[in-house]
């Protein structure tokens, strides 16, 4: 997919200009739909239910005119903004704004690191296209608690500080600012090929003749939205996840950085997770897991995802979904960097749980459940998508399995390719498997990488037996090779009805527990 064309500072501010010129609207007009769009994008990504307390950093320009209109909007939608407005001009406009905030009894703060503490979610309206240079005071201080905060940020146009068209800065306060969320007004800026999180487009007031004049792309609105969520770095995702169309692929690499990025057909998406244990990756999981627009990343229980597909083919078990959907709720918007044992009292008996290693994810309409549970050893996490869609399922009418035993780059088509990469065929034990599904053709692929020949893992460390003749059969690919020979099957393009696959789940949950030999390895995890 294509990036949409940025518009940088200069063409922003005159854009601005000519559509209070020629385009006979007033700044007021500007600023309010602005606003709401920022609301809108607040809505998209965590309703008032989920997290009431919004804190709404304003600066002294029209980025921070933004953000006291978005909080006015915010408290109609039944959240509970509080503002934080430290250099106020005299500026009408602004006077007026704050006063219908202050008849809504929406209270100002002037501890900002205080309230950033206990908020459920934070907005930067600081600044937007016209900042520039060193940050001064007295924003330093504010822009080192947003780069630090412990919950989630959503940007105004811009992460305040970022230099708009070489994005995140070398050095100061803003170095390792990385906002989760961010909303472009009219078009995105140029620092978003920087940017990792979500990204929407608001500010829907520019006609087509005045956004091939800038050279800039208007994203596809749909409805009465006021926002578009696209790529993070402006690829077109609206026009491919049209609410009519969810998007039902999804795999998921533990790996490839660049694969999350990579739009692979119109309705695949590639889930980044990366490695996920301990805090030991936290930035890289905070990047790839922002990078692919991720809503939810939560540890839970291990059986979860592989009994959750069990339940969407009405397989018997025991899976406590229960607890698993409890947990989506309650952690719907969570920093992948938030240790659980410590966010919620509330759950103490899904922490042991949590301490396995898999990841529910909420991509968009589809709720994936992530097995990073190693093969081979501990230290290094495949991942699987063991979960698609209910709709995916009820789509799908063929099955297959596919062995996969060659190099993905001899293999040119790219769901196998990133089936492959989801099972960790490109870069170390070469075996797993992916459940990929394809509405389209009808075909639910339960891919199979295997490469008997391969022998040693990225962290260096030796498979000597072949664990899938071995004694002890391990993980997943065994289970399903173990399932394959029982039943007689060939282990390549074996193709099969709904209930062959049902069987052969049941019958590699029996040959080989995928949940219960884990249980050892929870502790090099710790
Ligand atoms: N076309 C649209 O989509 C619209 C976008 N809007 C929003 O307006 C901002 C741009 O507003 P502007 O007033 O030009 O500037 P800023 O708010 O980005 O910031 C200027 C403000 O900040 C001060 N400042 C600049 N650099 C620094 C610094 N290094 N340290 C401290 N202070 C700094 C400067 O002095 C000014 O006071 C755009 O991003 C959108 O969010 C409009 O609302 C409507 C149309
Ligand atoms: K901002």
């Amino acid at each position: 997919m294509a990036a949409m064309r940025t518009l940088g500072p200069k063409a922003a501010a005159a854009l601005d200009e000519e559509l209070m010129s020629t385009g006979a609207y007033s700044i007021d007009q500007l600023m309010e739909l602005a606003g709401l769009s920022v609301s809108h994008a607040m809505y998209a990504l965590s309703p008032p239910q989920k997290t009431p307390n919004i804190l709404v950093a304003c600066g002294p320009g029209n980025n921070g005119g933004d953000g006291l209109v978005a909080a006015r909007h915010l408290y109609h939608f039944g959240y509970k903004p509080t503002m934080y407005f430290p250099k106020q001009t005299k500026n009408e406009l602004y006077q007026r704004l704050r006063t219908q905030l202050e008849h809504l009894k929406v209270p100002f703060t002037d501890d900002f690191v205080g309230a950033a503490k206990k908020t459920d979610y934070i907005i930067d309206a600081i600044f937007g296209f016209s900042f520039s240079g060193e940050v001064r005071e007295p924003f330093p201080a504010v822009i080192k608690a947003l780069a630090e905060s412990k919950v989630p940020v959503l940007a105004v146009d811009a992460p305040s500080s970022w230099n708009i068209d070489e994005g995140s800065p070398k050095d100061g306060p803003g170095k390792d600012y990385n906002p989760d969320a961010l909303v472009s007004m009219t078009a995105p800026k140029p620092l978003v090929k920087w940017f990792k999180g979500r990204h929407f487009v608001g500010g829907r007031f520019v006609s087509q003749k005045i956004a091939e004049k800038y050279g800039f792309d208007v994203p596809p609105y749909q409805g009465c939205d006021q926002v578009v969520e696209i790529g993070s770095r402006g690829e077109r995702l609206g026009e491919i996840t049209s609410k009519t169309q969810p998007r039902h692929f999804a795999t998921c690499s533990t790996y490839n950085p660049q694969i999350c990025s990579m739009e692979l057909s119109d309705n695949f998406a590639v889930l980044n997770c990366d490695e996920v244990e301990g805090e030991q990756d936290a930035q890289s999981q905070r990047t790839s897991t922002s990078a692919c627009n991720l809503q939810v990343m939560i540890r839970a229980h291990a059986e979860v995802s592989n009994l959750a597909f069990a339940r969407i083919l009405k397989l018997p078990s025991e899976i406590r979904v229960q607890i698993y959907e409890d947990v989506v709720q309650r952690h719907a918007i969570i920093r992948p960097t938030t240790r659980f044992e410590t966010e919620d009292s509330a759950v103490p008996q899904t922490c042991r749980v949590l301490r396995r290693q898999t990841l529910a994810v909420r991509y968009r309409n589809t709720l994936f459940a992530i097995d990073l549970r190693s093969i081979s050893n501990a230290r290094s996490a495949w991942g699987w998508t063991n979960a698609v869609s209910e709709e995916t399922i009820a789509a799908i009418g063929k099955f297959r399995i596919t062995t996969i035993t060659e190099c993905p780059c001899a293999k040119k088509d790219v769901v196998a390719e990133a089936a492959l990469d989801t099972v960790g065929g490109m870069h170390g034990v070469r075996q797993g498997y992916a459940i990929v599904a394809d509405p389209r053709s009808g075909w639910l692929n339960l891919m199979v990488s295997i490469d008997r020949s391969y022998s040693e893992d990225p962290c260096g460390v030796t498979v000597d037996q072949c664990e899938l003749c071995g004694d002890r059969p391990m993980g997943i690919a065994g289970s399903l090779m173990r399932a394959l020979d029982v039943l007689g099957l060939e282990d390549d393009e074996t193709v099969m009805d709904r209930q062959g696959l049902v069987d052969i789940l049941s019958l590699m949950q029996s040959v080989s527990p995928w949940t219960t030999d884990m249980d050892d390895r929870d502790d090099d995890f710790e």
